[in-house]
């Protein structure tokens, strides 16, 4: 059984009312309260990134000894993620954004499938436990309901490395059968998938011979999953073009590394700024992860500096900027394009904007559902296909508080936006999506200003 030593867990034992058995049936259902309408200040501060932290934790499976990761943040996906490693046997210890990994005495190349099902990262134990144990057998993964997501992509990458992967009782079964191991291979990817990159950028950390994948992902967190994979002994070039070269090793080590601020996270903020006319501060940011979206909140008119090399101020209050934000269109690319994940939380924005605003959705194609919420606040919004038209209110009328459900993480955080810029009351269900991603939200949102509250309803 693995251990895990939890220090909030140790705190909650001295308390003896923490004791008492808990009701039988215990439904919880969190909510977000938020007085709208008011202005933000302050300065907020930056976790690490979820889409780094997730295959950086998958990583640890490839290596040998303990790996030591900083900067992880505390998330609803993260803790899936342990536990997903310790359903395989791995020793995983937490503390204070520190999670150390070590999977010397894994007993299982076949994780919790219920586990594996809450989330997209979860299959990215695919290509490790392949790599390293030679078979895996892994549940097709859950996420965001964004679109289909097939796994068609990794399931061919890790082919061409010399596995036999079949699909078997909603299950991934993959082995070799040549005794050795993978073997490096050339592979184009049909699209530059985030996760087919990384899945196979660490099976072939591990397989024998050299490895180049074109088409690859650019994404900043396929960098910050090759400098943790080089740190641990790996030889990988060329993280960040769209060819990878990667040279395989027989052993990876365990390393220390510390996990990139989050640029979606960086992003919502200075999006909550703009949408409430705000100024407020943040740390620390990776600018040029941000290049998109700084480029088209300057075009509407928000104020944007560099404080220093991490430290970002961003000003849309009235005086500061023009007479009100001017609308602008976005179209969503893989990196270095405009990031699908901020493409909902820019329509709340947009919505409050001057003028007709088009956003085109390329990348996933069914991430709309949190138009018809929107539209609740009175946000003028038309879609077609992956479409939407904005029609901003610009000063005219201001968004209306009211009752919006949550259906997945950045749709959700959309409405959080939305429901800070609106008079009066909003109510938002479904906040579950939302902690998947955001560390500390209500704690961040109250120290800029925000009046958020979280209500649990719990029903025996
Ligand atoms: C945990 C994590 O890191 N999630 C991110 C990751 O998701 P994820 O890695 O799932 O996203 P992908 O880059 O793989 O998906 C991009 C497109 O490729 C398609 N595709 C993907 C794989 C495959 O085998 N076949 C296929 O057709 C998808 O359906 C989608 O239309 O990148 C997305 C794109 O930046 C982000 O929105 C997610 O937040
Ligand atoms: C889509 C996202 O996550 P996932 O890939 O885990 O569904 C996201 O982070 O916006």
């Amino acid at each position: 059984m693995a251990s895990k030593f939890n220090p909030l867990c140790a705190c909650l034992f001295q308390d003896p009312k923490q004791l008492s058995p808990p009701p039988k049936t215990l439904i919880q259902d969190p909510k977000l309260i938020i007085k709208g309408g008011s202005t933000l200040s302050g300065h907020v501060s930056i976790s690490g990134s979820k889409n780094s932290a997730l295959p950086i934790l998958a990583a640890t499976l490839c290596c040998s000894g303990s790996s030591n990761l900083k900067n992880v943040p505390c998330l609803s996906d993260t803790r899936t993620m342990a536990s997903i490693l310790e359903s395989l046997g791995a020793q995983v210890m937490t503390f204070n954004g520190e999670i150390v990994v070590n999977t010397d005495g894994l007993l299982s190349v076949e994780p919790d499938s219920t586990e594996i099902g809450k989330l997209r990262g979860g299959f990215f134990v695919l290509g490790p436990l392949l790599a390293r144990f030679g078979e895996a057998t892994v549940g097709l993964p859950g996420g965001c309901d964004i679109g289909a997501r097939p796994v068609d992509l990794y399931i061919h990458g890790l082919q061409a490395l010399g596995a036999t992967v079949e699909l078997r009782d909603g299950k991934v079964q993959a082995h070799v059968s040549n005794g050795k191991g993978l073997t490096g291979a050339s592979f184009r990817l049909d699209c530059p998938s985030v996760g087919a990159t990384e899945t196979l950028m660490m099976a072939a950390c591990l397989a024998e011979g050299n490895t180049v994948i074109s088409n690859a992902a650019q994404e900043p967190e396929i960098i910050d999953l090759a400098g943790f994979l080089t740190n641990c002994g790996a030889v990988v070039e060329g993280a960040g073009t769209d060819t990878l070269y990667i040279s395989g090793r027989r052993r990876l080590y365990g390393s220390e590394y510390s996990i990139m601020p989050d640029r979606i996270e960086a992003g919502t903020y200075m999006l909550a700024a703009a949408i409430t006319r705000s100024h407020i501060s943040m740390s620390p940011v990776i600018y040029s992860n941000l290049t998109c979206l700084l480029d088209k909140l300057s075009h509407a008119g928000c104020k944007i500096l560099q404080l220093s090399d991490d430290t970002l101020e961003l000003s849309a209050v009235p005086g500061a900027t023009r007479d009100n934000l001017q609308g602008f269109n976005i179209k969503t690319h893989p990196f270095p394009g405009f990031p699908t994940d901020l493409q909902p939380l820019t329509m709340a924005l947009l919505s409050t904007c001057k003028g007709i605003s088009v956003i085109e959705e390329t990348v996933f194609e069914n991430r709309m559902s949190h138009v018809t919420e929107l539209q609740k606040f009175g946000a003028k919004i038309q879609v077609c296909g992956s479409t939407a038209l904005v029609f901003g209110k610009g000063n005219a009328s201001p968004l209306c508080g009211c009752q919006v459900i949550a259906t997945d993480l950045r749709g959700g955080m959309s409405l959080v936006l939305a429901g800070l810029a609106a008079e009066g009351c909003t109510e938002i269900s479904g906040i579950s999506h939302v902690d998947r991603g955001y560390e500390s939200l209500e704690m961040k949102l109250q120290g800029l200003g925000a009046n958020v509250t979280r209500m649990t309803s719990r029903i025996q």
